[in-house]
């Protein structure tokens, strides 16, 4: 792309608005985490890069950021609102340079480009996110956005395109420069978004898991050699499905030309890692299709009921708690994929739950309670004020992230629309049959998809799912309430709510010490779905 672009007089850069890690066994399954991935980034040609929240959540995470990818990617990497504890001296630093200035090859557009982070306040105590609103104040943002020499604002970062966060930044970069351009690049919220602050600052956001290639047109950018006279720059947004043919088709090149030395050799890196990681290595033979959102929940074809009623049941047993009933709670989030019909491999494992949370509970706590405790989570929109530390207060964070951002545009103080969601990676058709996938509509209108598709039905699931685990069918007086780590802080304020007096962060204890969801996964998948020859796919 950059090739044919370039020969066309134009200039291409590559965005990335950050959550590289976690979800992929091509991360997670190293040990350190990420061993092979840094690898294969580091041969890709990035001009912009920025943390997400999942670089944030962990101590190790943040600091191999800060050491390798940081290290790989220093003169593009951007941390406007992150600082890190630096492993080496234990100072607090900025993770990255704030900000850079740098001018395209071809046409000579000068950049002044941002790299953020959303109001983030998950993050393990060795980074600090200062808030977007706030670092707009410091001097550093004031003296980069009053920049002479500028053609274009470029924001990239991992926020919503339309966020209250990039609307502060838009108001305070116009407050000063009326006329210039700015186009930000979001994410986060894992949809497609277009928003349209004014006629000169767009916002794009490509969706989640590198499904959407984001493409953003700018014509006619006012540059100090090609003046424009005032006439606006005409914006143009395209969301391409991440796959060879969408590549063919835009790079006018077909099996046979598409491929680059570089690209082959990134490819066969790509493949060796996986066979050193054994991500293709098959553990079991699903019976069927279990959705996040594509079914109702409960539903038999619901992944939720299968994790609830299947693998929680069945497996969650504490040695010390013996024949004690324990109610399991789980937040939906957790989970961030659909598990296919056919073969589950290592790369499943990880990709429908790559979070190392462990099991944490609390003894003896009345059954109603628990189940008042659960109607505050699925039912309250907030359980705590936004200064509190419950990453937010919000609980609907504890649901699919795509969900959340559901009833936030619904919300929304900009304007925004509504789409449905594909869980598929949407394919075009040998026979010409329209496959489903992606439908979306955003400020725009609705001709951003790239590849036309049938919608996908999308149904809610709610923020946390429960199990009860009884060796008999009675509900329990008094049951071990048991959740995952991540819940934590909210659980202890939505046990507010319900008049139970619990700090769990205080008096949780761990529960089945050592083993994480992902483990009980992988284990009853072993135990319940052999393979046998018929299921291979
Ligand atoms: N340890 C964790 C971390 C995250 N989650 C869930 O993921 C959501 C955030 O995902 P994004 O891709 O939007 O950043 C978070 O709100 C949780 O639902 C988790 O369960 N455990």
């Amino acid at each position: 792309m950059r090739e044919k672009v370039e020969a066309q007089g134009r200039d291409l850069l590559v965005i990335e608005t950050g959550d590289r890690v976690e979800g992929n066994g091509l991360y997670d399954s190293s040990d350190p985490k990420g061993l092979y991935l840094s690898e294969i980034l580091r041969h890709q040609s990035i001009d912009v890069m920025t943390s997400g929240n999942h670089e944030l959540y962990k101590q190790n995470t943040s600091e191999s950021e800060c050491l390798v990818t940081v290290h790989d990617f220093k003169d593009n990497y951007l941390a406007s609102n992150i600082d890190i504890i630096d492993p080496e001296t234990q100072e607090l630093v900025p993770l990255a340079e704030r900000y850079k200035t740098f001018t395209t090859k071809i046409q000579g557009i000068r950049i002044v480009a941002f790299g953020f982070l959303f109001d983030f306040t998950g993050n393990y105590n060795n980074t600090v996110v200062q808030r977007v609103e706030d670092t707009i104040q410091e001097e550093w943002f004031q003296n980069a956005i009053r920049e002479k020499e500028v053609d274009l604002f470029l924001v990239a970062g991992h926020v919503p395109a339309h966020s209250p966060e990039y609307k502060a930044i838009f108001k305070a970069i116009r407050s000063i420069r009326p006329d210039i351009p700015i186009q930000f690049f979001g994410g986060h919220e894992h949809i497609r978004d277009y928003a349209i602050y004014d006629e000169k600052a767009v916002s794009l956001a490509s969706g989640r898991f590198m499904e959407t290639i984001g493409f953003m047109s700018i014509d006619g950018l006012s540059t100090k050699n090609r003046p424009t006279a005032g006439r606006n720059p005409v914006f143009k947004r395209r969301y391409i499905d991440n796959n060879l043919h969408s590549f063919y088709h835009h790079t006018s090149s077909d099996k046979d030309t598409f491929h680059t030395e570089k690209g082959i050799n990134v490819s066969r890196l790509i493949a060796e890692s996986r066979t050193t990681l054994e991500l293709d290595k098959i553990y079991g033979c699903v019976p069927r299709d279990l959705w996040m959102s594509r079914r109702p929940y409960p539903h038999d074809a619901s992944v939720y009921t299968w994790l609830e009623q299947d693998v929680l049941v069945d497996l969650l047993s504490d040695e010390s708690r013996m024949d004690r009933p324990a109610v399991a709670v789980v937040n939906t989030g957790a989970i961030r994929f659909d598990v296919f019909k056919g073969s589950f491999t290592q790369d499943t494992v990880w990709t429908i739950s790559p979070f190392t949370n462990q099991f944490r509970f609390v003894k003896d706590v009345p059954y109603g309670k628990v189940q008042l405790i659960m109607d505050v989570l699925n039912k309250q929109t907030k359980v705590v004020r936004r200064d509190d530390d419950a990453h937010g207060g919000d609980v609907d964070a504890l649901a699919p992230p795509a969900q959340v951002n559901h009833r936030r545009w619904l919300d929304s103080e900009m304007d925004g629309t509504q789409q449905i969601l594909s869980e598929a990676l949407a394919e075009q058709s040998d026979s010409g049959e329209v496959i489903p996938g992606y439908t979306t509509t955003d400020d725009a209108g609705d001709d951003g998809d790239d590849t036309i598709h049938s919608s996908i039905p999308y149904y809610r699931v709610p923020n946390c799912i429960q199990a009860l685990i009884s060796a008999n069918e009675s509900i329990p007086e008094t049951a071990d309430l048991v959740y995952n780590e991540f819940i934590e802080p909210y659980l202890t304020l939505a046990a507010k709510f319900a008049g139970l007096d619990v700090d769990f962060g205080k008096e949780g204890e761990s529960y089945m010490a050592g083993v994480t969801m992902t483990d009980l996964i992988l284990r009853w998948v072993k135990e319940n779905w052999p393979c046998d020859d018929s299921m291979h796919i």
